[in-house]
């Protein structure tokens, strides 16, 4: 699914009312009816009081009319604010605006300078700037917004929070309206996956208000966030006449005395994600471990790796690994392999840049933002982190999973796609190692670096949403990998 711009949304919007054709105000009429379908649900008390506070843009003129259609829907106690602190009005704006008259809401004006009065609703809805932001929010904006912010209802924004940018860089010094549910039109805008959005979003919800699709999808875009579709289209099925030849051989390179677990843990991820074989390159000393936990894997000693090197189709290096660099650089050494590199490993590369230099292709690379940092430097924003990321990916022909609670897949084009899958009750130690196993299981089954890094990402995401919807606060990793063949068999999507 193409992720567009703000620019690119009004260009959709313009489209939609040419080619369909529809008028601007019956699109408006359409995005507000869609709203209000998601917000029913939310809050389905009728009796709520709800505050909506509506700019003179476009933003306002969705305000308006869903003030309009939720009164038709039973809620009797809606008050209105228009502020009118721009100099000019949309005639969508103007339009419902007049239509509003007829209702019984209540509408109180605003003008720069006025003092603003308490607020004791329930629910604030906001509607005051949307996707139209062109500037941080200040004098009369700021002021009102700090007002909004600072009382306890729950806020409720259209589109996008008023003050947060729809894409680019999110400037700590921006202040913007914190929204406990963001009703969005059409797409999640892309400033929604960057962390830097969380002081503005506590979660969205996008609706469909009929825009062109298969125009949006045609517009050109660097970001895509995976869908169940995609898994649907990537993911082979297992064959008829198959074997364990068929799914390729998986070598994990991982462990150490206080860290074996990490390799454990990813063993067990490969061997769950299907990989015909999987074989453990761990010290002698977690052995009796490996065979007790997962007897499907086998052994290979490190003395024997440049020997049997040749018999693996994927290979995936770090979990708990330690610093073992030349381990490490003699992996590097023998002949290029498709390859996960995680953890311990990442901070190798960190410390002796010129291993970079040695990356096999294809080659993923699954860093958290420390370990990011710690290997192309430190970044003061996601923004410009993730644009090292592409320069980066595009230089060395390599895939950057750069890990968060939206990872962005950077592929060797310099495209970005965006995993949603995944949850706070996921936020423990292995689930790394356990995504580098799935990862090289994926590669060791053949499925080209692009497709394995989509397919893990998301199905490791969607094997912990299901065991949350399953009512565990707590996710932990060894639990998580049992779940990954449930996943897989329903393609990432649980009923
Ligand atoms: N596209 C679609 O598909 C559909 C879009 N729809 C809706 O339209 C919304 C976008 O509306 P919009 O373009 O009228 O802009 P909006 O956000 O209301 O802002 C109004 C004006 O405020 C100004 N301004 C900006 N920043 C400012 C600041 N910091 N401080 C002060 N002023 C500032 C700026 O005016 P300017 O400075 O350019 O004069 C801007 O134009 C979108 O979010 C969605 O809700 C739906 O109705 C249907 C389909
Ligand atoms: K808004």
């Amino acid at each position: 699914m193409n992720i567009i711009t703000a620019a690119q949304t009004k260009d959709a919007d313009r489209h939609t009312i040419e080619t369909e054709p529809i008028a601007s105000v019956d699109l408006m009429e359409r995005a507000a009816n869609a709203f209000v379908t998601a917000f029913i649900p939310l809050y389905p008390d009728s009796n709520t009081s709800i505050l909506i506070c509506c700019g003179t843009g476009n933003n306002g003129g969705d305000g308006l009319a869903i003030a309009r259609l939720l009164q038709a829907h039973g809620y009797d106690a809606i008050t209105v604010w228009v502020v009118r602190f721009a100099n000019s009005e949309r005639d969508d704006f103007t339009a419902n605006f007049a239509r509003l008259h007829n209702t019984p809401i209540r509408i109180t004006e605003f003008f720069p300078g006025d003092k603003l009065p308490d607020i004791d609703q329930t629910v604030i809805i906001d509607a005051l700037l949307g996707s139209g932001l062109n500037k941080p929010l200040t004098g009369d904006w700021l002021r009102l917004v700090k007002h909004i912010n600072g009382v306890p209802g729950r806020k409720v924004a259209v589109d996008v929070p008023t003050g947060l940018r729809a894409d680019g860089i999110i400037p700590d010094t921006e202040y913007a309206l914190y929204a406990h549910d963001v009703i969005s039109f059409q797409r999640p805008k892309l400033s929604f996956f960057f962390p830097e959005s969380a002081k503005a979003i506590e979660r969205f919800h996008v609706v469909d208000i009929g825009l062109d699709e298969s125009y949006i999808e045609r517009l050109p875009t660097d970001f895509r966030l995976i869908t169940r579709d995609d898994i649907q289209r990537i993911y082979r099925n297992r064959l008829p006449f198959s074997h364990k030849g068929t799914y390729g051989h998986a070598l994990l390179i991982a462990g150490n005395t206080r860290t074996m677990g990490a390799a454990l843990l990813c063993c067990g991820a490969s061997v769950y994600s299907g990989a015909g074989l999987t074989s453990a390159c761990i010290p002698p000393a977690g052995l009796a471990a490996l065979n007790t936990c997962h007897p499907e894997v086998m052994y290979c000693p490190e003395e024997d790796l440049a020997e049997i090197w040749g018999t693996f189709d994927a290979v995936g290096i770090g979990p708990g690994l330690g610093q073992r660099e030349k381990l490490l650089t003699a992996c590097l050494g023998y002949s290029a392999k498709p390859m996960v590199i995680d953890a311990d490993a990442i901070t190798l590369l960190a410390r002796e840049p010129s291993l970079m230099e040695k990356l096999p292709t294809p080659c993923i690379l699954t860093p958290h933002m420390k370990e990011f940092d710690r290997l192309f430097g430190t970044h003061s924003s996601w923004w410009d982190r993730l644009r090292t990321a592409r320069e980066q990916a595009e230089a060395r022909h390599i895939v950057l999973v750069l890990k968060n609670r939206y990872t962005f897949i950077v592929m060797p084009d310099g495209s970005v796609y965006i995993n949603p899958t995944g949850n706070p009750a996921m936020a423990s130690g292995g689930m790394g190692d356990v995504l580098t196993g799935m990862l090289t299981s994926f590669l060791a089954q053949g499925y080209p670096p692009q497709e394995a890094a989509i397919l893990a990402c998301y199905l490791h995401g969607t094997a912990g949403d299901q065991l949350a919807a399953n009512g565990m606060a707590v996710v932990p990793a060894g639990k998580l990998i049992r779940m990954i063949p449930l996943a897989i068999g329903n393609r990432g999507g649980f009923s």
